[in-house]
């Protein structure tokens, strides 16, 4: 069987194709039925993919062209191109419902889909075949099936991760063989149904299929892929990153680094700071890798960038890399070329899909394991930086994760954008049990001596922590210069004092909020051995750890 698939499986030996294949499962079967409707066209072109899009109306083709087009596979005369979703502008983590998880009625779930997909029948869709995973060590094979009005998103899809060309295949053909299915996504923005106005996204982890169903935004299809794409990693010996990582050529040694943080909240504007080109900076990727538990090394899972458009004005350099917008304004330049309006203008959250030619050192994979995890929490009790030096802390602070959700997220219902959250390890779009991943990251910590530091990239009571503070913390971390100062009574961890961000645990309120959100993180912790039936509960140490700190207060 396996001589006839690439890593994971796409083929299957006709005796093999049974109930008692542990391959099949009847969400798998349903979902990749469909890809082989006469309603669905195969596209396996950036240049159909391109017409496509650029053909689907109230797209924009905007007179700005893409850098690198011929080298990316595009038409020599590509423009950028924008498309734009309507009311919801960001990615809607209430819809997600993962099968096998406490709660989810599976045969419920399996009627709706069928019911979606029949009704999808009506409908022209694509299909197409992208990597995700780019080295030997970490390749996945995922399907896409896609809505044809959503052209501009499966031209976007096709960019964002490794279009599956022959050379392609042939490069990933000698991939360590996983033992999986192939990723199988099937979506359509035009499916609704009374009982899920806001969406859904419907998973099968185990047998690497999802639906994104009346979802128009284009992360949806990449975190779907990424979400299957990291459980697989995770099955399989890695560690699975929802974080931005980098690596420093200092001169006599690098400096290798990962920010983990919730979406929205610096990864990007972190992993491509340039510090005024004072260091040679490989970049890896800017939100998802995975780690390779036995070597340590790292394995970015796609090849272009999907990122906020705001921190960007229409003629900033890195705009030439553009490949398509979502949720962003166009206007007329004074030579009367049709530009796009970035900088929020039109709505929040304005991305764009980015080729990795917007970093001149780009690395796929990086041999050397991470020196250094920086979690990014946005939690007013916590200075700039923050060091931690026990593994245990370390751990436990990723597994406490505590952050606030940024206009990326799609709110349903009554939720407080500024109530703190606890997301651990910055990943909501894990679909196993949580103390799978802190083992994980405790091993990192434990095992590897990798070194943990806390960024908080929101207010400091009431002062905004600016990048420019982040970044310079950062670039005192690399270069091994700062002072550390004891963190008051906490053992263990040590703060990098920066003007106008002073640490004074004599200030009664301040020791008092600072106690509450460690009280919050063990609440949390607690929590999970009753919540969802206990399927995150976590090992005693946990909360012994936060419970030490508390007695410190
Ligand atoms: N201290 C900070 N560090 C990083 N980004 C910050 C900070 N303060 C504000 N920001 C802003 O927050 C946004 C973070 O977005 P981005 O880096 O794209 O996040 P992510 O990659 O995690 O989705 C940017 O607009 C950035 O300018
Ligand atoms: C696109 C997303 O994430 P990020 O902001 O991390 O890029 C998302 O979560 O939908």
């Amino acid at each position: 069987m396996e001589d006839i698939n690439m890593t994971t499986t796409e083929r299957f030996a006709r005796g093999a194709i049974a109930p008692d294949n542990r391959l099949f499962s009847n969400f798998k079967v349903m979902v990749e039925t469909a890809f082989y409707g006469n309603n669905v066209t195969p596209v396996d072109d950036l240049a159909t993919a391109y017409h496509n899009a650029a053909t689907t109306p109230g797209v924009i083709i905007t007179d700005m062209p893409v850098a690198h087009a011929a080298d990316l596979g595009l038409p020599a005369d590509a423009k950028l191109l924008v498309s734009n979703d309507g009311k919801v502008v960001g990615r809607t983590a209430a819809a997600r419902r993962i099968i096998g998880q406490p709660g989810i009625d599976s045969d419920y779930y399996a009627g709706i889909l069928r019911e979606a997909i029949f009704d999808g029948t009506s409908r022209q869709f694509d299909r197409g075949d992208v990597i995700v995973g780019l080295s030997n060590e970490f390749s996945v094979h995922a399907h896409l099936c896609l809505n044809h009005r959503s052209a501009p998103n499966f031209y976007s899809y096709l960019l964002n991760f490794q279009l599956a060309t022959a050379d392609a295949r042939a490069h990933y053909a000698d991939s360590a063989a996983l033992p999986e299915d192939d990723i199988y996504l099937y979506a359509d923005p035009e499916w609704s149904h009374p009982d899920f106005p806001n969406g859904l996204a419907l998973f099968d982890p185990a047998h690497n299929v999802a639906a994104v169903l009346g979802l128009r935004y284009f992360g949806e299809l990449k975190k779907a892929t990424l979400t299957l794409a990291w459980a697989t990693a995770h099955r399989n010996g890695f560690v699975a990153c929802h974080g931005g990582m980098k690596q420093y050529d200092l001169g006599d040694r690098k400096f290798t680094m990962a920010a983990y943080g919730l979406s929205g909240s610096g990864k990007s504007t972190i992993t491509f700071a340039k510090h005024g080109d004072k260091y040679k900076v490989t970049i890896l990727h800017d939100d998802a890798f995975v780690i390779n538990q036995q070597t340590g090394s790292t394995t970015a899972l796609e090849p272009a960038y999907f990122d906020k458009t705001a921190d960007y004005h229409t003629y900033d350099d890195a705009v030439r890399y553009f490949l398509t917008c979502q949720n962003v304004g166009v206007t007329l330049d004074e030579d009367g070329k049709k530009v796009i309006v970035t900088q929020e203008l039109r709505n929040n959250n304005g991305r764009a899909v980015k080729s990795r030619y917007m970093t001149p050192n780009r690395a796929d994979h990086l041999a050397e394991p991470l020196d250094a995890i920086f979690w990014i929490m946005k939690d007013e009790t916590l200075p700039p930086i923050l060091q931690i030096d026990d593994p245990a802390l370390a751990a436990v602070f990723g597994l406490t994760l505590a952050t606030k959700r940024s206009t990326a997220e799609n709110l349903v219902g009554p939720v407080d954008r500024n109530q703190l959250v606890i997301e651990p390890f910055a990943n909501p779009f894990r679909c196993y049990p949580l103390a799978e991943d802190y083992a994980d990251f405790k091993a990192l910590f434990h095992d590897r001596g990798t070194a943990c530091y806390v960024l908080n990239t929101g207010y400091y009571g009431t002062t905004k922590v600016t990048p420019a503070v982040t970044l310079g913390a950062i670039e005192q971390v690399a270069n091994e210069r700062g002072t550390w100062h004891a963190f008051g009574p906490v053992p263990g961890m040590q703060y990098l004092p920066v003007d106008g961000y002073s640490v004074d645990f004599a200030d009664a309120d301040y020791a008092q909020a600072f106690r509450a959100r460690i009280q919050a993180r063990l609440d949390f912790v607690n929590q999970q051995k009753t919540a969802m039936e206990g399927y995150n509960q976590l090992p005693a140490d946990a909360a012994t750890v936060l419970q030490a700190v508390l007695d410190q207060l």
